[in-house]
């Protein structure tokens, strides 16, 4: 452990995949200490962060951030006791610069670089049989559990007058089926790691939602980025009516292009912001959906992981799909941003330790958070003013959590049932919705 007596801290720091010592500092250690090293040592302006125990980058901007991290550190990585690892990044000029505040830029990787004419061209005979064949040997499964042939249409991929496709950068021959229509993609909004457009495919009028990853130097190549493709080809076979569809991913030059179903409502995230938090009826029917959409993964062995209110989005029937499933951290891993401000407000304490075992219960802890979000506009330890005491909250004072005020005794005991730890305490899916009066059964809910 590091004490917070006198014994120094030795405190390494990261740049550019390089570690050297910066030095021996008195404890408790002091920001402007510092920066005032880095500066000499480094003789430029660089971002200083930390790496959470979950693999979650969260940067060190005041006094008490630093306090927090020397706190998570102390904790969490006792076989290095009495030194503090920290990551260093060159502060870029726009760093100040919020995603929101950003324009909507065009989807530059959707335009091509030649006057398209949108027009349908018909395909030769073996083309059919060719898109049949690979088409049935995509056969997925279905929401019962039976095999059943994928429900694309056949998708002439576009051609670049040169005669190369639009996925021409990367081997992707078995996928790139879709033939984007650029002139009918529209911005939807901004992740942590990368952009949404709406876009159409020509051939079939088919709208999709396109999540655009862009890549960094390093991970161009990476295995991580392999690993997603295929993870998103396995995923594509995921069918369940609270599941947001994956239909494809594609590499472009520096980005990744994920083709998912798009859903005309926007998130739930959206929906409270704009109208204050649901009553607890429609909290109820919209938690019900989504553990319906976790208790199906979960059967999958599919663990969510990123389960919250801005990756429940609605389609226009009042109905709601989990999005975002399974490739959530892949992304995180190979995305440009590494900042994950915010996100660690959902999060398990068994993940935030980075325990080496996580399994369903996580999405549990995850979905009671956002009940919480649901019913009071935000998620729980919203009143910490740092994303590091949140989760020192988390993992060392879940007493500090605030139960929504008007929250009945059925939604009190929900959230208390989700947050139960250890993991092994916490039901599971389909015992939650077999018993908890929180998640009555809705008109179309299969039987339990
Ligand atoms: N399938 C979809 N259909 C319609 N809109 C979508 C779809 N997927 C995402 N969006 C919208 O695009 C925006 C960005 O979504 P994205 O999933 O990248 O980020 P997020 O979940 O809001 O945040 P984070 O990246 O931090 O998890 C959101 O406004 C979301 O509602």
């Amino acid at each position: 452990m590091i004490s917070n007596g006198l014994s120094p801290l030795r405190v390494i720091c990261e740049l550019d995949g390089r570690s050297s010592t910066l030095g021996q500092f008195p404890q408790p250690l002091s920001l402007s200490q510092l920066s005032a090293s880095l500066r000499s040592v480094y003789g430029r302006q660089l971002k200083v962060q930390f790496t959470m125990p979950c693999g979650s980058v969260q940067p060190i901007r005041s006094q008490q951030d630093l306090n927090t991290i020397v706190t998570i550190a102390a904790d969490h990585y006792e076989q290095e006791a009495g030194t503090l690892r920290l990551r260093l990044q060159p502060e870029s000029p726009d760093a100040t610069t919020s995603p929101e505040s950003q324009p909507p830029a065009p989807p530059s990787f959707l335009l091509p670089e030649y006057p398209i004419s949108v027009q349908r061209r018909e395909r030769s005979t073996s083309e059919r049989r060719n898109s049949r064949s690979s088409r049935l040997s995509d056969a997925g499964v279905s929401e019962d559990g039976a095999v059943q042939k994928e429900q694309l249409a056949p998708f002439v991929p576009a051609r670049h007058p040169s005669g190369q496709g639009l996925d021409s950068a990367a081997d992707n021959s078995d996928i790139g089926q879709i033939a984007l229509n650029f002139e009918k993609c529209t911005f939807l909004g901004q992740g942590s790691f990368g952009k949404v457009y709406k876009c159409e495919d020509f051939n079939t009028g088919r709208i999709y939602a396109v999540k655009v990853v862009e890549l960094n130097s390093h991970s161009l190549e990476s295995q991580a980025v392999r690993s997603l493709e295929q993870e998103i080809r396995l995923l594509r076979a995921i069918e369940h009516r609270r599941i947001v569809k994956y239909f494809d991913c594609r590499r472009e030059p520096n980005r990744l292009c994920i083709f998912m179903e798009f859903m005309p409502e926007n998130s739930l995230r959206h929906y409270i912001r704009a109208r204050g938090p649901l009553n607890e009826k429609a909290a109820m029917r919209f938690t019900r959906m989504v553990m319906e959409g976790l208790h199906f993964l979960h059967s999958r062995d599919i663990i969510h992981r990123d389960v919250k209110a801005a990756n429940i989005l609605k389609d226009s029937h009042g109905k709601v799909k989990l999005s975002d499933f399974g490739a959530a951290k892949r992304i995180q891993e190979i995305g440009t941003s590494h900042s994950v401000t915010g996100t660690v407000f959902y999060m398990s304490p068994e993940m935030i330790g980075g325990e080496a075992h996580i399994d369903f219960k996580t999405d549990i802890w995850s979905l009671g958070a956002t009940v919480v979000e649901f019913l009071t506009g935000q998620p729980p330890y919203h009143h910490c003013d740092n994303p590091a005491a949140v989760v020192l909250c988390i993992m060392n004072h879940p007493e500090h959590f605030r139960m929504p005020a008007e929250a009945s005794d059925v939604a009190r005991d929900f959230i208390r049932t989700c947050f139960a730890r250890p993991a092994s305490l916490r039901p599971g899916a389909e015992e939650l919705l077999r018993n908890h009066p929180f998640l009555p059964p809705l008109d179309d809910s299969p039987p339990f």
